[in-house]
């Protein structure tokens, strides 16, 4: 008869790191029998992790072989071995051993070993049950330590591992495995204090936590959710605070991860159910931040619940409606995704969504009023590339955390770096992010492509604007103030952030719920020297007059116009983007190796091109910049021989191919034919067009402007793929601002044929202004295509009038 062991799998100590002991391993152990192989969730930051968790074992006798592996996780796949883990060692026995070297429910030390050698002692517990008679007999809690906890809490300061030891001594009288019935029995007595069952949802969350890498989609949202929710539960805890609304909105949350069930298969479902997992995820979140307002321990100086008893009451019946939606979608999906579904009937499912999202986006657009849409100024971030998957995850966490992080008094973060590092490719990411929860309350980016938009009142007007649009009562006072003074939209950049801002702000700030991201990627991007010492001024000394639940994320350059007011403002924040550090290597790596298989497949290269090495090559060659490898691919895969793109870049020694200007010179170099004397003629004046006059203008009106004949500045656009985004008929773009500075900068692009010097700036600017003024005049006459409207011109499907009218 086949018989049910449990092993419980409690911990591991005297590992041997072959004295090169890392400083945050994560490890895990694996327990095959026969051909199932179960597996412990992964712990880190420990010395001697403990999992305490139990495997069932079904045997046909006692004398199955087990074999018990520990193994070390990776961030990444290991560059050697394309694994994402590595055997510590190993263990083999029978469970007839076991029971030998102890009766069931005796700790028993396994050695694992590994070429001979034992790398690790694992401590386990045999208990039995056998199938279709009692019930496997049931593990005695064990306590439990802090190093049951997810990892990023250990990599922090001390105040966090106090906390979370608190936790741990706190888990010796809760039972300890989330996994237990007793979430569910809280959830149907209707019992529990607030501390329990926030206890609860930690419990089910933390593992999810753990499997991150997995879980990649969902994991920012959920890993937000444990952190805040652990520190309300340190905070409530002792209070044995019993607030009925509460406690059931977060039963209602442990009841919807329920259904979730065992979190070993969520990477399975998520990529099943991928859209409602990712609305639960969310959802978790928003359920997180409100707890944490309502409990007092978010912004400063709310009251919340006394004041606001009846906003708050419809918050939790919101909160609590959606989870349950949640759930039921859940459990549905679940059902659908069980049985076959026809592709017409998916269709069907998918058009329906489609169309309901359409209308509400109709209705919003009608309600906007026009007063209000004179602030309104478009940040159009459609073609903003965000981090590729797996890129900046430790940056990306550590953002969302501080701009989560409501008892952190500075409320501006600050990620300062060089050209081309990554900036607002994180700024992208970070937008979107918060944008799905509903937090993003501005996205505003600076371009020198685009000054009309890149100027300090935009911040201000964007910002109203965002509240207005989801603040009733905000979008009330400031329709008031506009109203009695239309005038204000000309007044002094202090006037305006003092009357649109803070004046509305005052009136409505108890109905505001935090925190409200707002995000000002490039600020050294700003339109002048003049506007960008105003609008920096304006952060340094007045966004502390906001009230907090307004958290800011800004992205620049380390230049001093900015570094220098910024310093020793205590309410700013400094976060360097470090070039060398090894996290960014491996990313680059990681952006590599996925761009050149996409260029692999596609032209259906090689399998085995460009190999490993040369993607190492490539990737060493970057000196830390994404900017190097983005434009590395851009050239390698323009054309039609990646593989001597490859060639020509990797022959170069290796301080010329790691220079910036130098892969630029390369690129320009190879991409075109620069001794023919029509494109060479041509070619210079349509780059500097493009650059000096700092606006998208199509190829068409490239023509025009430079008096060329029709579709020569198309034929010579063609050829600087790799440098400049365009398609027919489109306005033409840098692909990055930094290939602006080095066509401009004498230091780095003077004796080449593409160089803009000085006199051909000042000569091309003051023509250029003129034909384009001239060329705004005459489009309905000759018809000629651009991105640009007349300040009268209405954007399409919107009332609004454009910024500046
Ligand atoms: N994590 C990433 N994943 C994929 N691509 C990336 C990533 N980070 C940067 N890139 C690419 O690298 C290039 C440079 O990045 P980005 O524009 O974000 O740099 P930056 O620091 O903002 O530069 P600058 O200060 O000059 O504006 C872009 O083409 C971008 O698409």
């Amino acid at each position: 008869m086949s018989q049910t062991y449990s092993l419980l799998i409690k911990s591991a100590d005297h590992i041997d790191w072959n004295s090169n002991s890392p400083s945050n391993p994560k490890l895990y152990v694996t327990v095959q029998v026969g051909s199932r192989t179960l597996k412990t969730r992964v712990i880190q930051g420990a010395s001697a992790p403990r999992w305490h968790e139990n495997m069932d074992l079904t045997i046909e006798s006692t004398s199955a072989e087990v074999t018990l592996q520990l193994h070390r996780k990776h961030k990444h796949k290991t560059f050697f071995t394309g694994r994402e883990d590595t055997l510590l060692g190993e263990c083999k026995f029978i469970i007839a051993d076991l029971l030998q070297r102890g009766t069931p429910g005796d700790t028993i030390e396994l050695d694992v070993q590994a070429n001979g050698k034992t790398r690790a002692r694992v401590s386990v517990r045999l208990n039995h049950g056998t199938i279709g008679g009692s019930a496997p007999q049931p593990v005695a809690p064990e306590p439990v330590t802090s190093e049951t906890f997810p990892p990023s809490v250990f990599d922090e300061t001390n105040e966090d591992r106090k906390m979370i030891d608190g936790i741990g001594k706190d888990l010796e009288n809760l039972t300890p495995n989330p996994t237990s019935s007793r979430v569910m029995d809280v959830v149907d007595t209707g019992e529990g204090d607030l501390g329990a069952v926030l206890w609860d949802i930690i419990s089910v969350l933390g593992p999810i936590v753990e499997i991150g890498d997995e879980i990649a989609k969902i994991h920012p949202y959920v890993h937000a959710a444990w952190t805040i929710l652990t520190s309300v539960y340190q905070a409530v805890k002792k209070q044995k605070e019993t607030d009925e609304e509460i406690v059931k909105l977060v039963k209602a949350m442990v009841k919807l991860y329920s259904s979730a069930g065992n979190t070993k298969v969520l990477p399975q479902k998520i990529k099943s159910l991928e859209s409602t997992v990712t609305e639960i995820a969310k959802q978790t979140l928003e359920c997180a931040m409100f707890i944490r307002e309502y409990t007092g321990h978010g912004f400063p100086g709310r009251l919340f619940r006394s004041t606001f008893a009846n906003v708050t009451q419809k918050k939790i019946g919101d909160l609590s409606e959606a989870l349950l939606e949640l759930k039921d979608s859940f459990d549905r999906d679940l059902l659908i995704n069980s049985v076959y579904l026809s592709a017409e009937m998916h269709e069907d499912i998918m058009k329906l969504t489609a169309d309901s999202a359409e209308v509400r986006k109709n209705i919003e657009s009608m309600m906007q009023s026009d007063t209000l849409g004179k602030l309104y100024i478009r940040f159009d971030a459609t073609e903003r590339q965000q981090c590729l998957a797996g890129t900046r995850r430790d940056i990306l966490v550590a953002i969302i955390e501080r701009l989560t992080t409501t008892s952190d008094p500075s409320s501006v973060l600050w990620l300062r770096g060089v050209a081309g590092s990554g900036k607002s490719t994180i700024s992208t990411t970070i937008s979107k992010y918060f944008r799905d929860l509903k937090r993003l309350g501005a996205f505003i980016f600076f371009s020198r492509n685009n000054p009309g938009n890149s100027h300090p009142k935009a911040v201000v007007h964007r910002m109203a604007y965002g509240m207005a649009e989801s603040n009733i009562q905000f979008r009330k006072a400031l329709y008031d103030v506009l109203a009695a003074d239309p005038t204000i939209l000309d007044a002094t950049l202090s006037e305006q952030f003092e009357k649109l801002l803070l004046q509305p702000l005052r009136e409505t700030e108890s109905y505001i719920c935090g925190p409200i991201i707002i995000i000002l990627d490039a600020l050294d991007e700003c339109s002048d020297e003049k506007s960008l010492r105003l609008l920096v001024d304006l952060i340094a000394n007045k966004f502390p007059q906001l009230p907090a639940v307004f958290r800011f994320f800004i992205t620049s350059r380390p230049i001093s116009d900015i570094s220098s007011r910024f310093e020793k403002k205590g309410h700013i924040v400094a976060l360097p983007l470090d070039i060398t550090a090894d996290e960014t290597k491996a990313d680059i790596l990681l952006y590599l190796s996925e761009r050149m298989q996409e260029v692999q497949q596609i032209k259906n290269l090689e399998t085995t091109w460009p190999g490993k090495a040369n993607i190492q090559k490539l990737a060493d060659s970057c000196g830390g910049l994404f900017i190097w490898a983005s434009t590395a691919y851009e050239f390698i895969q323009g054309g039609f021989d990646p593989p001597q793109k490859l060639a020509i870049l990797l022959a170069l020694p290796f301080n010329m191919r790691s220079n910036l200007d130098q892969l630029y010179t390369i690129a320009l170099e190879s991409s075109a034919d620069w001794a023919d004397p029509e494109f060479i003629e041509v070619a210079p004046s349509v780059l500097g067009a493009i650059i000096l006059a700092r606006m998208p203008l199509s190829d068409k009106t490239l023509d025009a402007l430079l008096g060329l004949g029709a579709g020569v500045s198309a034929r010579v656009l063609e050829k600087l793929g790799c440098v400049i985004q365009w398609r027919r008929g489109q306005p033409a773009r840098t692909l990055h601002a930094s290939f602006g500075d080095y066509l401009t900068d004498p230091k780095r692009s003077t004796g080449h044929p593409w160089h803009i010097d000085s006199k051909m700036q000042n000569q091309s600017l003051a023509l250029g202004c003129l034909r384009v003024l001239r060329d705004k005049l005459q489009f309905n006459i000759c018809g000629l295509e651009d991105s640009h409207l007349l300040n009268s011109e209405p954007i399409l499907g919107t009332s609004f009038t454009k910024y500046g009218t």
